[in-house]
């Protein structure tokens, strides 16, 4: 089942605990906490204190996807504060095997994430040790951009390895998802979608993810049938 997981980066920040408790309500299974520092990417987001304080009032599994300059420095500080999953950037970590360790010495998952312009290549060595890679579908740094239709192919790829050497990592887009593009991303392999501005910015959350969902798995019975 394919899994949805909102990008809080477009909720209303005044009123992120009711908004987290409503998709929550509508059944979705991540928290999709974005990270960001104005160096990595340009723009400010989220620290540890707000996950903290989330945290009390949240049974789904928070999905933190630091978009930071040296992850390594924060990485412990955000586990402790509620952290379920931790992904780090490819392109921000020098270390990268050394990294994704850490995250799972702590007590988190561990994810790697992909920009657009990043070659599967380059983390093809360190599949095995990882949890869950995540292929941007935009260029970081901002909710509401368009999808890239060309990572479809790296999905597809990326599948392939997966198979190739029998791993269970899950696979998770992010960035311009929604009824529209959720489709091919699940036909070419994708087992969560990271989706914030089709969500936060539409009438109804609940009617806004179960939309989401249908077209997901109306993708998964084709395949089937
Ligand atoms: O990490 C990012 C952007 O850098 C994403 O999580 C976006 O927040 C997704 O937002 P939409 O493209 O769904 O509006």
């Amino acid at each position: 089942m394919v899994k949805i997981a909102p990008s809080i980066l477009s909720a209303d920040f005044s009123r992120l605990r009711e908004q987290v408790a409503a998709v929550e309500e509508a059944g979705v299974e991540y928290l999709h906490i974005d990270v960001m520092d104005g160096h990595f990417v340009p723009n400010i987001t989220i620290g540890p204190p707000v996950v903290a304080s989330l945290r009390p009032h949240s049974r789904l599994v928070f999905d933190v996807h630091l978009m930071i300059e040296k992850p390594d420095y924060y990485i412990e500080e955000f586990i402790a504060a509620g952290a379920d999953l931790v992904t780090v950037h490819v392109e921000a970590c020098t270390h990268l095997h050394r990294t994704v360790t850490r995250i799972k010495e702590k007590g988190a998952l561990a994810g790697i994430a992909l920009n657009p312009a990043t070659p599967l290549a380059l983390v093809e060595p360190i599949l095995p040790t990882v949890d869950l890679v995540l292929l941007m579908t935009v260029n970081p740094g901002f909710g509401g951009q368009r999808f890239i239709g060309e990572i479809v192919s790296k999905l597809e790829a990326l599948c392939d390895l997966r198979a190739k050497y029998a791993l269970k990592f899950e696979i998770e887009v992010d960035g311009g998802i929604n009824v529209n593009t959720a489709p091919a991303v699940v036909r070419a392999g994708a087992g969560v979608l990271v989706t914030g501005s089709a969500i936060f910015t539409a009438p109804d959350i609940a009617t806004a993810i179960h939309d989401l969902r249908a077209a997901a798995h109306s993708t998964l019975v084709c395949i089937k049938t």
